[in-house]
C-alpha cells in the first residue's frame, strides 16, 4: 500500500507553516488524518502538532554557535539540511511505517534548496524508496505577484523546483485574503495560464522597453507549453482549500487504493432512549 506526502516549499514567509496547520484543521473537519513533519531547523513558531521535528536532530543555533564551523543563519541552514540528508535514518525512525499515512513536510524557506542544492531531490528519492507518493506544493505570496515582472520571478522559482525535483507539483498563491478587491481583480489574469502571453505591464516602475519585451517573451513561452499554473489559497475559504486538496490528491492518486472502512456502529438502544426523551419533552411542553 502506498503512503502519501506533500512537500510544502516556497520562499521565506510565503505561508508554508500556516498552510500546513490550515490543512490539518481542514482535514480534521473531514475526519481525515493528516500529519506534519517540521523540516525547518530554524523554525520558532508553528501551531500544528508535529509527528517529527528536525530540531530534535539538529538546530541552526547550535551550528551557528559552533566555533569550528562559524556559519551565519543561511550557511547554517544549508549545513543543517546537508546533515539531515546524511541522516535519513532519523526520519525513517520518526515516521515509522503506517500504511496509507498522509504526511505534510513543512520545509525551510531558503530558495536555494529548491533551485540548485541536491538535498530536496535526495529527500524525494528517499521518500519514494519508502513507498511514498510525493507531491510538491510550491507556495508564493500573492502580494508579491500583482505586477507581471514579479509574477515572472515567482513562476521561475516554481518552475525550477518542478524541474529539479521531477515530481507532480501544485503551485499556490497564498494570502489571497489580504489582497484589495482591485489587486484581486488584477491577479485573476495570473491564475489563467492561457492569459500569460496577453499580459501587459502597465506599471510605471519599468521604463525599459527591452525589459517589458523580455517579460512578455517569457510569459509567451510559459503559455505555449502550459508549464506553470497557480491555484489561489485563502485560508478562510473552506471551498477553496478543498479545491487545492483535490488537485494534490489527484496528482498522487490519493484514495484510489483506500480500503472501505465500515461506518462506526451506532449504539441503537442509547439512541432510542435519547429520541424518546426528546419526544416526551416536546409533548409535555
Ligand atoms: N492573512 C493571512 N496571513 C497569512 C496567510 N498565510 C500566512 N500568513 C502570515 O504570514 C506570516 C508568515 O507565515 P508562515 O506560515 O510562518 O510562513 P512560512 O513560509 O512558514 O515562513 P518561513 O518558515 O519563515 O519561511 C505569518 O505572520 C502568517 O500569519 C494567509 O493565508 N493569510
Ligand atoms: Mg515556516
Amino acid at each position: 500500500m502506498p503512503r502519501y506526502a506533500q512537500l510544502v516549499m516556497g520562499p521565506a514567509g510565503s505561508g508554508k507553516s500556516t498552510y500546513c496547520s490550515t490543512m490539518v484543521q481542514h482535514s480534521q473537519a473531514f475526519n481525515r488524518s493528516v500529519q506534519v513533519v517540521n523540516l525547518d531547523p530554524a523554525a520558532e513558531h508553528f501551531d500544528y502538532p508535529v509527528m517529527a521535528d528536525i530540531r530534535e536532530l539538529i538546530q541552526v543555533d547550535d551550528v551557528m554557535e559552533d566555533d569550528s564551523l562559524r556559519f551565519g543563519p543561511n550557511g547554517g541552514l544549508v549545513f543543517c539540511m546537508e546533515y539531515f540528508a546524511n541522516n535519513f535514518d532519523w526520519l525513517e525512525e520518526s515516521l515509522g511505517h503506517v500504511e496509507d499515512d498522509y504526511i505534510l513536510f513543512d520545509c525551510p524557506g531558503q530558495i536555494e534548496l529548491y533551485t540548485h542544492l541536491p538535498v530536496m531531490k535526495q529527500l524525494v528519492e528517499q521518500l519514494q524508496q519508502w513507498e511514498f507518493r510525493v507531491c510538491g506544493v510550491f507556495l508564493v505570496d500573492s502580494q508579491f505577484m500583482v505586477e507581471s515582472f514579479k509574477f515572472i520571478s515567482g513562476v521561475m522559482a516554481a518552475l525550477s523546483a518542478m524541474v529539479s525535483l521531477e515530481i507532480p507539483q501544485v503551485n499556490i498563491m497564498t494570502k489571497m485574503d489580504l489582497l484589495s478587491p482591485k489587486a484581486k481583480k488584477e491577479i485573476e489574469k495570473y491564475l489563467d495560464p492561457d492569459m500569460y502571453s496577453m499580459m501587459e505591464d502597465n506599471s510605471d516602475t519599468i521604463r525599459s522597453t527591452k525589459f517589458k519585451k523580455l517579460t512578455k517573451a517569457i510569459c509567451g513561452l510559459i503559455d505555449d507549453y502550459s508549464m506553470v499554473r497557480f491555484l489561489p489559497f485563502d485560508r478562510t475559504d473552506e471551498e477553496g482549500i478543498n479545491i487545492v486538496l483535490q488537485h494534490i490528491d489527484f496528482s498522487i492518486q490519493y484514495g484510489e487504493d483506500l480500503e472501505f472502512k465500515e461506518p462506526k456502529e451506532v449504539d441503537e438502544e442509547a439512541a432510542n432512549i435519547n429520541y424518546d426523551e426528546i419526544f416526551e419533552d416536546k409533548v409535555s411542553s
